[in-house]
């Protein structure tokens, strides 16, 4: 039986293939991508991260049974405990106080995909929004191994490296990966279609997300 996580893969194989060979993540696994873009990408993430962990706790609300319930609320505590000590740790070395990052404003890539991430939470359904934060996931977890494979000594971005290639961070892809198949198989073949494409705009987010901070994306315009 295809699951819901093999169709997944399969329509996004060649966009997860662009992921890895985005310059942002080749110039971060060979250590020499410049602390200016990666600096950029950590504030924009943190901006990301505490949106994120909004749409993992109404995941949680929404969630039909207890499991998938504790690993969402789990999951939106980890993005705020586990993700922001990184994202310090960072902070620390390249010298921004932690409260300097939230008044950054969003770049335009990260509002969206924020905002694309509460919109499905708020306003479709439980299924389409486990599939819209799949990616978050899985892409994370893909990315982390394949740099960690093919990785530099003395990486000056070990910290983030270890922290997506971690056993204890694949505990948890695989077990939304098994909710969302769960989901998916209880679900209609129409809402099931809903999900894919949920997915697949996450997916694009996250080739967006990297691409953007190696740009340090602006707002063309200003207010
Ligand atoms: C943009 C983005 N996507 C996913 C993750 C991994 N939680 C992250 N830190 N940032």
């Amino acid at each position: 039986m295809t699951t819901f996580s093999d169709r997944a893969r399969q329509d996004t194989t060649a966009l997860r293939d662009r992921i890895l060979e985005l310059p942002f993540n080749r110039e971060l696994a060979a250590g020499r991508l410049s602390r200016q873009r990666f600096q950029f990408y950590m504030i924009q993430d943190a901006l990301y991260l505490e949106q994120y962990s909004r749409a993992l706790a109404i995941a949680s609300a929404k969630a039909p049974d207890t499991r998938a319930m504790e690993q969402f609320a789990r999951s939106a505590q980890g993005a705020l405990i586990v993700e922001r000590a990184l994202h310090e740790g960072f902070f620390e070395k390249f010298g921004i106080a932690p409260v300097e990052a939230a008044q950054f404003a969003p770049s335009p890539t990260c509002y969206g995909y924020t905002n694309f991430l509460l919109t499905v939470a708020h306003q479709a359904s439980y299924e389409e929004l486990v599939a819209a934060v799949l990616p978050c996931f899985w892409i994370y977890w893909d990315v982390g191994n394949h740099i960690a494979a093919d990785t530099v000594p003395d990486n000056p971005y070990r910290a983030w490296i270890d922290t997506y290639s971690d056993p204890s961070f694949g505990q948890s892809v695989n077990a939304v990966i098994a909710i969302a198949n769960e989901a998916a198989e209880r679900s209609t073949e129409a809402r099931r279609v809903a999900m894919l494409n949920a997915f697949k705009r996450s997916a694009q987010y996250e080739w967006m997300f990297w691409d953007s901070a190696y740009r340090e994306e602006k707002w063309p315009v200003s207010a």
